[in-house]
């Protein structure tokens, strides 16, 4: 098991710094509810032990107070409680935006390699979990701390030596959480891990499920939920019984230092050092001393527990950014724009993916980027879009001389967004209508712009199939749309914001030869001042970009006009012969460039 990080929950606390009025607040109710309750018994005892002994019924006054005890209490619960969760629910508010911004900040570097559900159990279960910190623990620490010191101080002037029985108790009730810390940290761990493969075994169960119906692992599935549920149910009947039973030895403790006090009160009163009247009141006002210690103890329990998921909201909070953010920003020069990826080297951690890519395309020109799979023309794209940032050599935006090329590196983040549009191979939509999803990344764009966009990409058709046109609601991640028409919809969001870069990564290969055609002619009548890289696997595609670029080997091994290209019959010719008898063996080597060696349609 991973060790859980020292300090976790300690380094929650700074969010409570924007609510000091509220904590403050709740921290002065729970000193009022529990030095009620203690005032409440210690004089309802002495009134009772009055009347046993002087045979003397209470005064008028005594009545009046202990009633008024009795609501000042309830009233003081009630705002405690209100309050406590008030702070707790707005906190927890606060931090799942804390975490949503981390898991943004640091996405993908973060995201890759962990699953959905996974981050989903942090930014939801583990934040909800700390409620319990945040609405009960500190204020019943602080308040208890208050209340003990000013109990213990009256039953000193009572006779000091009743603070012998009270004091240990106390002590051993505060040390008891500290000494099986790491036990509870580690079933809390146990705890946070069982629910976070139970959510992400949920999420990607629901997501796959017409791949699990369809590969008739239904039933294997099932298996493992259910599998994953016991481990939760066995890691929280754990994390339970532990309580249950420290719970009740912190009762016997209590119980214990009552009985002494009780003991030494009765031979104080009997000896004549104690009136016989204070003898219950002195029993009662240790209980209500103790009590509160003892619930403070099971409170510093649970939020033991609660460290595993205090490191994992940490972890998400603090999460290092994927690209950092320009501390001094440039603006992105006016005018069309080339890129150009300069000796750049990029590797996921491991071995290098890109090993000193030199790559330009000119404002205007549309470059083809092509290559094996796996030969990292994703990676060249998710550095355009500045996921990550190159280890070495630099990803650049080109203005036509004499303006300078500026680094995405220098760019705010909002002037990189509106100048490059990256447009990936899977581009979910969103629970909405077909408009609210155009309008991702241009949410100020007007109906024509709108319009005018989704009729080069050929929306407006799939558009008039829907019942209400762009205003029908597609559901989440585009589920009532054909993998074609989704592609379509996301090029068109990608292109409403104008951007003067665009970054096609398999676009269009989910649709026809015609489609693809179709959409590549469009694009071309609009992207006279926009440098466009297609990444792109069908040859038909390759060959209407202006120029190509082989990528192989983490380098550009080969540039030049498809005619030159297959002329030359280089790296270009050899990576489509491959292609097609991978993907065709009985089909003659050259099909897919005899295929493609018409006219582009
Ligand atoms: N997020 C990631 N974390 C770690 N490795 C990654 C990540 N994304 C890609 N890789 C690895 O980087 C290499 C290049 O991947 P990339 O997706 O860029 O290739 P590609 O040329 O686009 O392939 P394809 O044509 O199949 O889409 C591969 O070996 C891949 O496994």
């Amino acid at each position: 098991m991973t060790p859980i990080p020292p300090g976790a929950l300690r380094s929650l606390l700074p969010v409570l710094g924007a609510h000091r009025a509220t904590v403050l607040r709740t921290c002065l109710a729970a000193l009022v509810d529990q030095a009620a309750l203690v005032a409440l018994v210690t004089l309802a005892a002495h009134t009772v032990g009055t009347a046993v002994i002087e045979h003397r019924p209470p005064a008028p006054g005594t009545v009046a107070v202990l009633i008024g005890l009795v609501l000042l209490r309830a009233l003081a619960t009630w705002r405690e409680m209100d309050l406590s969760h008030d702070l707790a629910y707005r906190v927890l508010a606060e931090l799942r935006v804390r975490v949503f911004d981390g898991l943004a900040r640091s996405a993908p570097a973060r995201i890759a390699g962990r699953r959905s559900g996974d981050l989903a159990a942090t930014a939801l279960g583990d934040v909800e979990a700390l409620e319990f910190f945040y609405a009960h623990a500190i204020a019943q620490l602080l308040a208890s701390g208050v209340v003990f010191a000013v109990s213990a101080a009256l039953l000193a002037a009572l006779g000091p030596w009743l603070l012998l029985a009270v004091v240990p108790a106390a002590l051993l009730l505060i040390w008891s959480p500290l000494i099986e810390a790491r036990g509870r940290a580690e079933r809390g761990h146990r705890t946070r891990s069982a629910l976070a493969d139970l959510s992400s075994e949920t999420v990607e169960s629901v997501d796959g499920l017409r791949e699990l119906l369809m590969t008739g692992s239904l039933n294997r599935r099932r298996a493992r939920l259910r599998s994953a549920g016991r481990r939760l149910a066995r890691a929280q009947r754990a994390e339970q019984s532990w309580e249950t039973g420290a719970g009740a030895a912190r009762d016997l403790l209590v119980v214990a230092a009552v009985i002494g006090v009780v003991a030494a009160a009765a031979d104080a009163a009997s000896a004549g050092r104690l009136d016989g009247a204070w003898a219950p009141a002195a029993m009662a006002l240790a209980l209500g001393a103790l009590a509160p210690v003892a619930e403070s103890a099971a409170a510093l329990g649970r939020a033991g527990g609660l460290r595993a998921a205090a490191a994992r909201v940490r972890a998400a909070v603090h999460a290092p950014a994927g690209a950092p953010a320009a501390t001094d920003p440039r603006p992105v020069p006016p005018g069309p724009l080339g890129l150009r990826l300069r000796g750049v080297r990029f590797g996921y951690g491991g071995e290098a993916v890109l090993d000193g890519v030199d790559l330009t395309v000119r404002p205007g020109e549309t470059m083809a980027l092509v290559g094996a799979s796996g030969a990292g023309k994703s990676t060249c794209a998710h550095l355009l879009a500045r996921y990550w940032d190159p280890a070495e050599g630099s990803v650049e935006l080109v203005p036509p001389a004499p303006a300078h090329p500026v680094d995405l590196r220098d760019l705010a983040e909002d002037d990189l967004r509106a100048a490059v549009s990256v447009v990936g191979q899977e581009a979910p939509l969103f629970h909405g209508t077909l408009a609210e999803n155009l309008r991702l990344g241009a949410p100020d764009a007007t109906a024509d712009e709108l319009d005018a966009v989704a009729r080069i990409c050929g929306v407006d058709t799939v558009a008039d199939t829907l019942p209400d046109g762009l205003d029908t609601a597609v559901g989440e991640r585009g589920a009532t749309l054909s993998g074609g028409q989704r592609a379509r919809v996301a090029l068109a969001r990608g292109l409403l914001s104008g951007p003067r870069v665009l970054v096609l990564d398999e676009t269009t290969a989910h649709l026809d030869h015609r489609g693809d055609a179709e959409l590549a002619r469009a694009l071309a009548a609009d992207s006279a001042t926009r440098a466009t890289l297609v990444i792109a696997h069908r040859p038909a595609t390759v060959r209407r970009a202006d120029r190509i670029a082989v990528l192989d080997g983490g380098r550009i091994v080969e540039e030049g006009t498809w005619d030159e290209l297959i002329r030359a019959g280089g790296p270009l010719t050899r990576l489509f012969a491959r292609e097609q008898t991978e993907s065709a063996p009985r089909t003659a080597p050259d099909a897919g460039l005899r295929e493609s060696a018409a006219p582009p349609r």
